[in-house]
């Protein structure tokens, strides 16, 4: 796993943007070979989202091929209601850029069968031929998607009743009503996000500092279902200073130099790279 550490939540949806946006401009997406990413609602992806629009704008990135999988939606709430996670996605995202709306998921959470709508969303993975890689955001009980401290991890996409905790952090988005906020949700499992080829994680702001220590310098641990991710064999963490608050200095000394020498590694290989291609070039 590896841990980038940037300045602010804006910094650290730049790094994240421009990450999400050479992964897919390297893959050449088609309509044949999609790339198929999978995406996640709250405030901390935001930023990314502003740095993805901002790049689609200048005509860097189109979004034209690319299949998108939400990572979970709440039970019962109107899908028009403005704290709806399709309302959310279209408004942050979607509707700022090129992606075709057909190739937008988003559970159903008021679906009539919420079981089989489950079922369908895993096919319909797998059936996109999975996911290339998953943006996640977490809460502030280190949850991944909706997966609750005690999940599985080995669940897949379910229903899931959600943790006083996340009902209570949620209330700023229902007029600080809890009576409001929705006690049920679609999500994908922990399992889902683990099967994708690459996991993404934005980690912002002081209100995640415990889950960030919890999740990656103690064990894998159901309570803390982002610890999962130190079983993934291509897993990135980006998080901002506030939220390194309760990491040891050692674990972020160190993040930060292995970053300091892949920059280092990086530069190398372009230069041997360029060296190459300027040799393939000569006739003698
Ligand atoms: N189901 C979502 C999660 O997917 C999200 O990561 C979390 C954090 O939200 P925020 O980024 O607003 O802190 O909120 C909800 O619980």
């Amino acid at each position: 796993m590896r841990l980038i550490i940037r300045d602010d939540p804006a910094s650290v949806g730049t790094y994240i943007g421009d990450y999400i946006a050479k992964r897919i401009n390297d893959f050449k997406p088609t309509p044949e070979r999609p790339f198929v990413l999978g995406l996640p609602t709250g405030s901390s992806p935001i930023p990314t989202y502003k740095h993805l629009i901002g790049l689609h704008k200048a005509g860097k990135i189109s979004f034209e091929n690319v299949v998108t999988f939400n990572m979970d939606e709440y039970v019962g709430l109107p899908q028009d209601h403005s704290e709806s996670y399709h309302t959310f996605m279209f408004r942050e995202f979607f509707s700022h850029i090129d992606i075709p709306p057909k190739n937008v998921h988003i559970l159903n959470g008021n679906a009539v069968d919420l079981i089989g709508e489950c079922k369908a969303y895993e096919q319909a993975i797998k059936d996109a031929g999975g996911i290339e890689l998953f943006l996640g955001g977490i809460g502030e009980d280190g949850h991944i998607a909706f997966n609750e401290p005690g999940s599985s991890l080995t669940s897949r996409t379910r229903i899931k009743t959600l943790a006083y905790d996340t009902i209570q952090a949620n209330a700023r988005f229902f007029g600080n009503d809890i009576s409001k906020v929705p006690r049920m949700a679609l999500t994908v499992g922990v399992q889902t996000v683990m099967d994708s080829r690459e996991v993404v994680v934005v980690v912002t702001g002081l209100r995640k500092a415990l889950a960030l220590s919890k999740a990656i310098e103690e064990g894998v641990n159901h309570l803390w279902t982002l610890s999962a991710l130190q079983l993934h064999p291509w897993a990135l963490i980006v998080a901002d200073e506030d939220a390194t608050n309760e990491l040891h200095v050692k674990t972020v000394k160190y993040f930060k130099s292995i970053e300091r020498v892949q920059e280092e590694v990086e530069r190398n290989h372009e230069e041997v790279r360029r060296n190459s291609e300027g040799r393939q070039g000569n006739t003698w």
